[in-house]
């Protein structure tokens, strides 16, 4: 029996290495980062109830459903994980047409669509209704750092625990061990699932991270082969600044685009691709070396300025983001890459070592000048995780109002409790 109120959260990530490249199989390197997405789950005491609520504040995205109007009858409810590589069902993506015609926003229909596509997935009509569920985010929404993966893990997780398909997480921070836990699994293939109804054909890589935590190399294998994913433990501690554009773009819209150039000059576009898999091969055996010492820290720069070309020449590059990227160069701040898909969103900088004060002010006082908003954030953070029974402390902020209520993501974090250790379980 599920005990409501319970909140998911999953965190974003960042892609050092092999964005876009990672769609077409190549290998690629992200971590989890410290910003993460909440869900809560919670209940409502009316018995007669028949609806389901979503509250997506972040996207200003309200919306509710009737249970007894849903088309059950199209999933089967016997969903164990779905095989690798496997499509949406078609029958289904069809059916909840008809429920998702008053949403207009791309925005708030892509949200709305993993959120109901899950939900029919991994619930049936015999659970309860009434049930609301608020997603909070610490991360930028549509910015590069996985905010999709990131709610689509949380609605995952939480759907699969109410549907029964996993059981209560029970680790804690610190025995959450190296192997995958079948809920994790489980967890992992289903927010693919997820991932797909929001941009079509991803490749993976940001589900995994925000469902798995730490550090990863991925990927994607042809023909409905499993997808590869090696823990990348020990990784040195590089110091890498995150710069948000704020300008807003769709990864849908970017993998679309990227898909008609590789379509249009397969073979110019295929050397790109393949230098892109020996740059992430590379980054992968310098970052595992047991001594990361300057020489490898220079090479792994170099790395980064020749990705960041590659993705310019694939065309998902924008004029914010070379902005920064020309500011960091001009004052010998390090090197400039954009992360996740582009197009806008945000770049990442790996520092050179003893830059001064002054010179960083500078920096700033530039990207003020644009809007441009940096993020200190660290780098291999936990992965899904549960909050159930909070202290006493904690649960009265656990109600739909005060979670949409939240002004700072800060309070977000501190009032639910996210860093006080005990109360957070994993799979
Ligand atoms: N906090 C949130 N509340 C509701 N919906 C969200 C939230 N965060 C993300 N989304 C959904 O995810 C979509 C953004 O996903 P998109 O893949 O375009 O960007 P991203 O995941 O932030 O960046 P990238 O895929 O490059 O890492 C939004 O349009 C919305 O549908
Ligand atoms: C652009 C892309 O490579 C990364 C988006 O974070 C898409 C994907 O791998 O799913
Ligand atoms: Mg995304």
């Amino acid at each position: 029996m599920v005990q409501y109120p319970f909140i998911t959260s999953a965190p974003g990530k960042v892609i050092l290495f092999g964005e876009h490249s990672a769609v077409y199989n190549k290998p690629a390197i992200a971590a989890a980062l410290s910003l993460r997405t909440y869900l809560l789950v919670t209940k409502n005491s009316d018995p007669n109830d028949d609806y389901i609520y979503l509250e997506f504040p972040d996207i200003k995205l309200s919306h509710k459903w009737k249970m007894s109007e849903m088309p059950w009858e199209l999933t089967t409810h016997e969903q164990g994980r779905p095989p690798e590589g496997e499509e949406l069902n078609a029958e289904l993506v069809n059916g909840l047409t008809t429920m998702l015609t008053t949403i207009t926003s791309p925005l708030h229909y892509s949200a709305a669509y993993c959120f109901l596509y899950l939900f029919l997935s991994l619930c049936n009509g015999e659970i309860e209704s009434g049930l609301t569920f608020t997603v909070r985010s610490t991360l930028p929404i549509g910015a590069g750092l996985g905010s999709s993966a990131s709610i689509s893990v949380c609605l995952a997780s939480a759907l699969a625990y109410i549907g029964g398909h996993i059981k209560n997480a029970t680790l804690d921070k610190s025995s959450k061990i190296i192997k995958d836990s079948d809920e994790c699994l489980f967890v992992d293939a289903w927010s693919y699932m997820g991932e797909k109804c929001i941009h079509g054909n991803p490749s993976g890589i940001d589900n995994a991270v925000a469902t798995h935590g730490g550090a990863v190399m991925f990927q994607r294998m042809a023909n409905s082969m499993p997808s590869v994913r090696t823990s990348m433990r020990n990784l040195p501690s590089i110091n890498l600044l995150l710069t948000n554009t704020k300008t807003p773009r769709r990864t849908a819209d970017l993998v679309s685009n990227v898909a008609r150039v590789v379509n249009d000059f397969p073979k110019s576009t295929g050397c790109i691709l393949e230098s892109m898999e020996a740059i992430a091969r590379e980054a992968y055996n310098l970052m595992l070396r047991p001594f990361f010492d300057n020489d490898s820290k220079v090479r792994l720069m170099e790395l980064i300025r020749i990705n960041h070309g590659l993705l310019v020449a694939l065309g998902v590059s924008h004029p914010n983001l070379e902005r920064i990227k020309l500011y960091c160069d001009e004052l010998k701040i390090g090197e400039t890459k954009l992360t996740g898909a582009g197009g806008g969103g945000c770049a990442i900088t790996l520092l050179n070592e003893n830059i001064t004060q002054d010179t960083y002010d500078e920096l700033n006082a530039k990207f003020e000048q644009h809007g441009f908003q940096t993020f200190k954030t660290t780098l291999g953070g936990k992965g899904v995780g549960l909050l159930m029974n909070p202290s006493k402390e904690f649960s009265e902020y656990l109600s739909v109002e005060s979670f949409v209520n939240f002004k700072t993501t800060n309070e977000i974090e501190t009032s639910i409790g996210c860093s006080s250790v005990e109360s957070w379980k994993y799979w």
